[in-house]
């Protein structure tokens, strides 16, 4: 049968570059992240041939399931929900033919965004026959919270599509929605990152659909309005992750030898504080001196990491091909691999960059060169 469209729905959402913090986050410490200006594109059709269609060309992904079989699984999760169930992923994975222990990121996918779905239409009368297509502009697992923007666009198109929450055009000609719907898509959008991550600590589905930078410390968002100008050099290793298993080694570690991991989380989490003094007192430009400082948190922040057993030769190698233009940078994300930024004080030449750059991507790596940092979180697109 061939689908008429019905509805359409755009939806993108940003990635994030978490400055400081990451890891330690998981454990109640503050972190600071930043949107960036690299932003993941969904798009939904209703159609009319009885079947969620879903595309996911980054993961190599084509598949459609009939509604009536999704319809009929056991599935007992709700909108109310605060996490997901362990027995309803089990009764997707099986739905869907995918083997229970799969960590493979097209699995994931797959398995995240089926249990959104079935949550969110769980109980409405008719389940709506849909096509979804969703390409990033994000490398996939890199550190620079593709999973997030994935589960925050998913989020928000369901939520619409559903009648959840309603898109508001605003003053400056973008559509998003209010602060309240808001909330419900973060609920959601953590819900789906739990399903990739294994334990989150929210910071990465909160700043994309929030955008701007923030502060989270116990779970609590602090929004930095007074954030600087801040532009970075961006570094992917290309050297694959997966956050699921970095976080799984740091809380193993953490739970052998509490007594030694605990003051490194503490000595990250005097770092995020000290940044955030220097964002804070530098609201427009950050000074001399505050780069000088910036520089040797950058330096602390990443040897701290490799100490947590996160980093990677490649992001060492990273570190000291910056160090020899006098640049400081550290790995973002989870680590092992996937990307590192290089702070770039405002003085930095073009003809700097450009050797820089040119002396990573010799090295296999790729760089995108000077992004501005605390972009728009997530947004309902024409
Ligand atoms: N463009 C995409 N298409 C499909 N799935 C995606 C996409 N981007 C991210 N994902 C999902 O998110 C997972 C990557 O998340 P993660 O390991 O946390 O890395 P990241 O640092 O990029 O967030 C993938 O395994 C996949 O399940
Ligand atoms: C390591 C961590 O702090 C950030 C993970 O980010 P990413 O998935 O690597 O982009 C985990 C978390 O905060 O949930
Ligand atoms: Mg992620």
């Amino acid at each position: 049968m061939t689908s008429s469209v019905v509805t359409e729905i755009h939806v993108s959402a940003p990635g994030k570059l978490i400055l400081h913090g990451e890891h330690a986050v998981v454990y109640g410490k503050a972190a600071i992240a930043a949107a960036l200006n690299l932003r993941s594109h969904l798009q939904l059709k209703q159609t009319t041939d009885g079947n969620l269609q879903l595309e996911l060309p980054d993961v190599g992904i084509s598949v459609q399931f009939a509604l009536a079989s999704l319809e009929s699984i056991s599935f007992s999760g709700s909108l109310e929900d605060q996490s997901h169930s362990d027995e309803d992923i089990l009764v997707i994975k099986n739905f869907a033919g995918i083997d229970v222990n799969s960590c493979e990121p097209k699995h994931l996918a797959i398995v995240s965004f089926l249990y959104v779905f079935c949550s969110i239409f769980k109980n409405k009368s008719q389940w709506p026959s849909l096509r979804v297509h969703f390409k990033s502009d994000l490398p996939v697992g890199a550190g620079l919270g593709s999973s997030a923007a994935f589960s925050v666009s998913l989020s928000a198109a369901l939520l619409q599509l559903a009648g959840h929450i309603d898109s508001l055009k605003l003053a400056d000609g973008i559509t998003s929605w209010s602060n309240e719907d808001k909330i419900v898509i973060n609920k959601w959008g953590f819900i789906c990152e739990k399903i990739i991550h294994g334990r989150p600590s929210g910071i990465d589905n909160s700043i994309s659909t929030y955008g701007g930078a923030l502060k989270m410390q116990n779970g609590q968002i602090t929004h930095l309005e007074k954030m600087p100008q801040l532009s970075v050099m961006l570094v992917n290793t290309k050297v694959p992750r997966s956050t699921m298993v970095l976080v799984a080694g740091v809380r193993q570690k953490y739970n052998l030898y509490q007594d030694v991991m605990e003051p490194i989380l503490n000595s990250v989490e005097a770092i995020t504080k000290r940044a955030e003094n220097i964002y804070q007192e530098c609201s427009t430009n950050i000074t001399d001196d505050g780069f000088k400082a910036l520089g040797d948190l950058v330096d602390l922040n990443h040897n701290l990491l490799n100490a947590m057993g996160v980093g990677h030769a490649s992001l060492d190698q990273v570190v000291a091909v910056t160090k020899k233009y006098g640049l400081h940078s550290k790995l973002t994300g989870a680590g092992g691999g996937g990307c590192a930024y290089v702070l770039i004080p405002s003085d930095t030449s073009e003809e700097l960059l450009s050797s820089l750059k040119e002396e990573l991507n010799a090295l296999g790596f790729d760089v995108w060169s000077k992004t501005t940092v605390g972009g728009l979180g997530v947004l309902r697109d024409l």
